[in-house]
């Protein structure tokens, strides 16, 4: 089936477990919802799905409907105050194998073929709503979900009756110690031979800063991630600093606004689940950490790329 109703699909790639790929694609979700977009997640990082923990709906189960999986919503289209007014958020969905499976301890053991086929279901059973981006969540390295992933999101986006441009590309996120052991290139050489274009490099963990003074400082070397940018002619989308705030919000989970009919721990919600209070929002939460303002820089380069492109 070809999901007609999503603008772009946009890729989160790394050459490398545990360099922050769920946390940027979080980030880049809702900075992108903070700029009016309407954004699906889906996390097809089968063996540690972690996006629900991430958007704390950890509780949540995806309902299924005769047309195929309903994704969880995160919130709604609403608006949120600002300083100086207020500011029009677009909705934020998620769907992951984490609201599918029986208990999150469950181990997923598959083999090659099963998760092929569970990549390919999840590209073609979710019924998301109209989304301006699709952020596709993904195991490190080059597996048999990235070629499932490749292979059908390339024949869905190159059918007739797709909208143009649909694969809009990857972001690829590395680590400073990443680059020296050099994964990330192998990731940087799997989008030039599957044809991904490259929208940019995120190097995340560059620095820490201090929760007493919030002074940033370079615990390892800086910059690598610009200098191999520039070295396979794509664009630098900036560093990232490790800010404890942004663990501590995770962490401290966050009321969700659920519209009505979300299961939550196996309960349907009725018109009463619909919270008007924002203040447990995690986007709401997200506009005050340090690094918002840094995402919102590097959302507006991607934005702008896709859309000089699809101009
Ligand atoms: N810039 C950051 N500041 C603070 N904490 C961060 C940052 N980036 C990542 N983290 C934390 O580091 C941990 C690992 O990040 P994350 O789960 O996003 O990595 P990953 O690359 O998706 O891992 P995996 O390979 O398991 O999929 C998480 O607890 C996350 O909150
Ligand atoms: S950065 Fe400043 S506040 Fe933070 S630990 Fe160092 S000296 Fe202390």
């Amino acid at each position: 089936m070809v999901h007609t109703n999503i603008k772009h699909f946009v890729l989160v790639l790394s050459g490398k477990g545990g360099v922050g790929k769920s946390s940027i694609t979080t980030q880049l979700a809702l900075t992108l919802s903070l700029q009016g977009h309407t954004v699906g997640v889906l996390d097809i990082d089968l063996t540690g799905p972690s996006i629900p923990r991430f958007f704390g709906i950890e509780e949540s189960k995806v309902r299924q409907a005769p047309g195929g999986w309903i994704p969880v919503p995160v919130h709604d289209a609403q608006t949120l105050p600002t300083a100086d007014g207020e500011t029009h958020i677009g909705a934020l969905s998620c769907m992951s194998l984490g609201f599918i499976l029986a208990s999150r301890k469950d181990a997923v053991i598959w083999r090659g073929p099963k998760k092929t086929a569970m990549v390919k279901q999840f590209l073609t059973d979710v019924l998301w709503p109209p989304l301006d981006y699709l952020l596709i969540d993904t195991p490190p390295g080059t597996s048999d979900e990235h070629i499932s992933l490749i292979e059908n999101l390339l024949r869905q986006t190159n059918e007739p009756g797709a909208p143009p441009n649909q694969l809009s590309g990857a972001v690829v996120v590395t680590t400073p110690q990443a680059i020296a052991i050099s994964d990330v290139k192998k990731e940087l050489n799997f989008c030039k031979k599957t044809g991904i274009r490259v929208l940019g490099v995120v190097e995340n963990m560059a620095g820490f800063v201090c929760p007493n003074c919030s002074e940033c400082t370079n615990v390892f070397s800086k910059g690598g991630g610009e200098v191999m940018a520039n070295e396979f002619g794509v664009p630098f989308l900036g560093s990232v600093p490790i800010d404890p705030a942004f663990v501590q919000l995770i962490e401290e989970g966050t009321r969700p606004v659920y519209p009505r009919g979300t299961v939550v721990g196996g309960k349907e919600l009725g018109e009463g689940g619909q919270a008007s209070d924002t203040s447990g929002l995690l986007v709401d939460k997200y506009r005050s950490c340090s690094l918002c303002p840094l995402f919102d820089g590097i959302v507006s380069r991607v934005v702008a790329d896709i859309q000089s492109r699809d101009a």
